[in-house]
Parts: C-alpha cells; structure tokens; sequence
C-alpha cells in the first residue's frame, strides 16, 4: 500500500496564492515534498498579504480552474485533493460539480477540505455562507476546521467568553458535522484551545464511507474518535499552519496510511515544525509572524503525539506490567503455535517465548489445553503466553497473556497486572502502537510486517519502514521508563527473517514459518526453527 518514493502519489492543490510565502498554494506544495509525494496545484485567488495584513483577493476564472483539471486528470490522476481558499460561488459551484464526477471516475479518491475564511492577517478571503457552502461540504470526505471555523461551519456563534457563547466542545462539534454534511472523518484542530500547556486535536472518523460516498456500503458502523494531545510549542512561525496539517494528512493518507495513523503522523509533523522554528522566534522576541517551517518526515519520539483515550484514561494510574526479566538477553524467535502437540515438539529447543494461540475449540477442551501447556511448560525456561484467554491464564498461573486491540477494551487489566501475568499487545502502527505503549505492558506486539495467509489483515500491513518507525518511538533507555520490548509478527518467514532483524527488533512471531515449513521449504519444522536462528546469527544479528 505505502509507495516508495520512485512511485510518489500525486495529490491536488485547490486553493489560493499567499505571496508571503506562508500559507495556501506555497504551504502545500512545501509539505507534499517534503513528505515524498507530487503536487499538482490549480491556483484559486493570487492574493495581495504580508506577514501582517491581507489587502487583496484576484479570484481566478474558473475556466482556467475548469482546464488546469482537465488537462492533469488524465496525465496526473490525484489519490487526494486538498482544498484550502475559495474565492467565490462560482469557485464553490465548479468544485461540487468537478467533485461529483470525479468521484465516479477514482472511487479510491479522498478530498480534504481546509476551510479557509478568516485570514490569519487579518480580514476575510471571502462572503460565503453556509447555505453556498453545503453543496461542497457533501462532497468532502475530511474536513479540518479549528475550534472556531467548527463553530461557524455549524452555524453557531463563537465567543472566546464563554458566558456569551453556547459552550460545546469539539466532541459535539465534530458530531453535528459528520452529521449534517455527512462528512467522514472530522478533525477538530485544537490550536485554538484553551490549555495553555497543550494543543489537543480531535478527530471522528467513520471507517466505512457513509451512503452516498462510495460504492460499498456494508455495515455503518458508529464512528470512532481519536484525540491527540502535544505540547504547546511557543513558535510564532505558524503562518500557514492549518494548510500544512491539511496537506501533511493527505500526504500521509495518499500514501496509504489509515486515518489513525496519518492524523498521528501530521499531528508529529507540526510539532516537529514549529519545535524547528522556536529557536529563530525567540531570537525575534516573537514579534515575527513568520512562514510555518516544512522539515522532514517525523521520526523522533519526542515530535509525536500522546494518545488521549478512554483506555489510558482508565488505567493511568495502574502501575507497568511485571517485565519478562531477561537479564540483558534478548527475546529471539517467538513460535506463536495451535497446539500441545506444537508446545511439546518446541519446548526443549530452549526458546525464550513461545504464544499458544488456540481458536475454535469448546470452553471446555480450551481449559483443558491451557491448563495442560501451563504445566507443560514449567521445567523449562521458555516464557508461554496463553493469545486472548486472559481469564483462563491468569486461573492456571501462566507467565503471560497477548491480548489484541479488539480484546483489549473488555479485559480487565488491572486483575492481570495484579495477578502479576505478563502482558504482550498487539498493535497496527503508530497510534495503536502509542497508546499500547502509555499502558506499560510487556511487550508490544506489531504487525503485520509482510502480508500474511494466517489472518486477514488488509490495509495494516507495516512493511520494514513502519517497523523502523515504531521502534523509533520508544523512550529512549535513559529516560525514566525503560523500553519495552518490540516483537513483529505477519508473514516473517525463512528469507525475510534477516532483514526484519536488521530494524533492531527485539523479536520475530511466526506461525507458518513453523507450522507449515515441511510444505513450505521441504524441511523438518524442528530445521526451519534451527534455520531461522541460525540466519539470524550468521548474519551476527544476535536475536
Ligand atoms: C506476538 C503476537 N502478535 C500479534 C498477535 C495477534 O494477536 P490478536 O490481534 O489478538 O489476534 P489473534 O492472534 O487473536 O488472531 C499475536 N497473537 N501474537
Ligand atoms: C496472528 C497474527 N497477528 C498479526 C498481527 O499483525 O497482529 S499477523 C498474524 C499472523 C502471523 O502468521 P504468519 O507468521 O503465518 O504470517
Ligand atoms: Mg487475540
């Protein structure tokens, strides 16, 4: 899903010149660069601003517009159109219309609009009401207002005095939109909030388009919020700042990135860009309002975003989970297996971790096989996890439990710390992986690396980049909270094997690598164990 950069996605600018240099066209195409992927820009106003004031707007025709579409559609399909200024009616109305077809020639295409009304000068880029508006608003999968452009687009009246004002947050903001324009994903910038110590940004997101947006419409499910909370950064070169998030958030989506994650990876993006600049405001005593500084694609831990959720709400208090006390070892090969059979033929190769992963067998028997692969276990020194019977594992004594995200909401984390069970989460990229991580488990778990048979896990495939990237976000040892411990898991087999531990992970999952070897390569299970641990050390990548 993720191009490389020799096949960059292409993304569409709509939306104004800033002359500045700060914000609209310039922003955008500086960011989309920046992020490996190609700007196409169809101008809609060449406006008159300076660092201080907007003195003009020049709409452009929209038979210009109308032809700079037509001649890229063709040549230069976009995966994501990014709209920021419209300048006038007609602009609005060629773009409902340009959208609606569109849409049914790339059913793929995603349109993010930036609403832009008020100027960041000062003054106003243009006398569009609500009811002009609504038209486009139907047509736009994500949308991206602060807190007080999500007031306007709702039709209700902002006041920094709260007396004054209907108090609602941005929660209910982003609800009364999706609902209204039947917008997907609404994303509730929270620049303009109140903590003085902290920028929280919401979003809504709908995982299955809603009626009328695409062609598949199985089950509409509820939508799901996401909120992400940095630290204020005290840079006055934010000038274009709002068109920058926009365009990041593209980027990253065109690139095949899940809402999740892109809204993470933008969120990141801006707090590593205004940290960039905060050096140059302070030596201008913040009297400069300056162009918002584009760098690179956010790698750090300490750019990225911490996740606010109802989870970490809850066990904010619980303290880590025990560790796997390796004494400096590291984690090696972890077998994830179906069976006692497997458990038996495994435990004396003296691995460190193996998971029994049992699926579809009564309450019962499943009882039975854990109580039985508890005992098994014990003369050795391989740690077994018991995959989602956390109940069970906790009543037979077992070293630990792997819980993934859909089980995580309803197990009760506190009776498995207390038990003093180890835990092991799954996680599918970076916000998953962040907020798995304020949880302090055991280990983490990501997947899946490379496509896998074992289990569906279409659009969450990580590739060795996002397992780069995720490794990256771990305190780093000297902090105060140690690292935890990283395993991948999904399609890891004899070949890949090496150039997954070259990321530096701690440990490979594997299930068929194992489990069908004698099909696969032609060898005994017991050899292709062997194997993987012998590739590993002959390539002096000590597991
Ligand atoms: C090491 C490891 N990583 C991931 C998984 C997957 O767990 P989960 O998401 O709970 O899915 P199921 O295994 O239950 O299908 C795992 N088991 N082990
Ligand atoms: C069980 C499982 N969980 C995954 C995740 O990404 O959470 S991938 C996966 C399948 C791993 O099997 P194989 O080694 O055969 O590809
Ligand atoms: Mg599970």
């Amino acid at each position: 899903m993720i191009k490389t950069i020799n096949n960059k996605p292409i993304i569409w600018t709509i939306s104004g010149s800033d002359c500045s240099g700060g914000a609209g066209i310039a922003a955008d195409i500086k960011t989309g660069h920046s992020l490996g992927v190609e700007v196409c820009q169809l101008i809609t106003a060449n406006t008159v601003q300076s660092s201080q004031q907007l003195l003009w707007i020049n709409p452009v025709d929209v038979d210009v517009l109308s032809q700079q579409a037509q001649i890229l559609l063709a040549d230069k399909p976009p995966s994501v159109i990014k709209i920021g200024l419209l300048a006038n009616i007609e602009q609005v109305q060629w773009l409902t219309a340009l959208l609606q077809d569109y849409k049914k020639q790339l059913p793929e295409l995603l349109c993010i609009y930036d609403t832009v009304g008020q100027a960041s000068v000062g003054g106003c880029f243009n006398t569009l009401t609500l009811a002009q508006l609504t038209p486009l608003l139907q047509q736009i999968d994500i949308i991206t207002p602060n807190f007080i452009e999500a007031h306007s687009l709702n039709g209700y009246e902002y006041s920094a005095d709260k007396l004054a004002c209907q108090a609602v947050t941005a929660a209910q903001l982003a609800k009364a939109l999706h609902q209204r324009f039947a917008i997907n994903s609404v994303i509730i910038k929270g620049g303009h909030g109140e903590d003085k110590h902290s920028a929280i940004d919401y979003c809504l997101h709908q995982l299955n388009a809603l009626p009328g947006k695409q062609d598949n419409q199985d089950k509409i499910q509820e939508p799901i919020s996401y909120q992400l909370s940095a630290k204020r950064l005290a840079s006055s070169f934010s000038h274009g700042g709002g068109c920058t998030f926009a365009s990041a958030l593209g980027a990253f989506l065109a690139q095949g990135y899940l809402m999740r994650d892109a809204f993470t990876l933008a969120k990141a993006y801006i707090s590593q860009g205004f940290s960039a600049s905060m050096a140059l405001s302070q030596n201008r005593g913040h009297q400069y309002y300056g162009a918002f500084e584009q760098t690179a694609w956010p790698t750090q831990a300490q750019y990225f975003p911490q996740v606010i959720d109802e989870l970490s709400q809850q066990y904010k208090a619980l303290p880590a989970f025990n560790s796997l006390d390796l004494n400096g070892e590291k984690l090696g090969l972890y077998p994830v297996i179906d069976s006692l059979y497997w458990l038996e033929r495994l435990l004396p190769l003296g691995l460190n971790l193996i998971q029994l992963r049992v699926k579809n067998v009564s309450d019962d028997e499943l009882e039975n096989i854990i109580k039985t692969a508890v005992n098994l276990a014990k003369p050795y020194k391989t740690r077994l996890f018991i995959n989602d019977y956390w109940e069970l594992a906790i009543k037979h004594g077992a070293y630990g439990v792997h819980i993934g995200q859909e089980d995580l909401q309803a197990a009760d984390l506190a009776a498995i710390q207390a038990s003093g069970t180890r835990l092991g989460i799954s996680t599918h990229g970076c916000y998953e992986f962040l907020l798995a991580q304020q949880l302090q488990p055991s280990y983490l778990a990501i997947g899946a690396i490379f496509p896998t048979k074992t289990k569906d896990m279409t659009g969450q495939i990580q590739g060795l980049d996002n397992l780069k990237q995720v490794l990256a976000l771990r305190p780093k040892a000297s902090e105060k909270i140690a690292p935890i411990p990283v395993v991948a898991i999904g399609g890891i087999n004899l070949e890949r094997a090496p150039k997954v531990v070259t990321t530096g992970v701690e440990s490979i999952a594997v299930v068929t690598a194992i489990t069908e070897a004698e099909s696969t390569y032609g060898i005994t299970s017991e050899q292709a164990v062997d194997r993987l641990i012998f590739i590993i050390n002959g390539i002096s990548y000590k597991l």
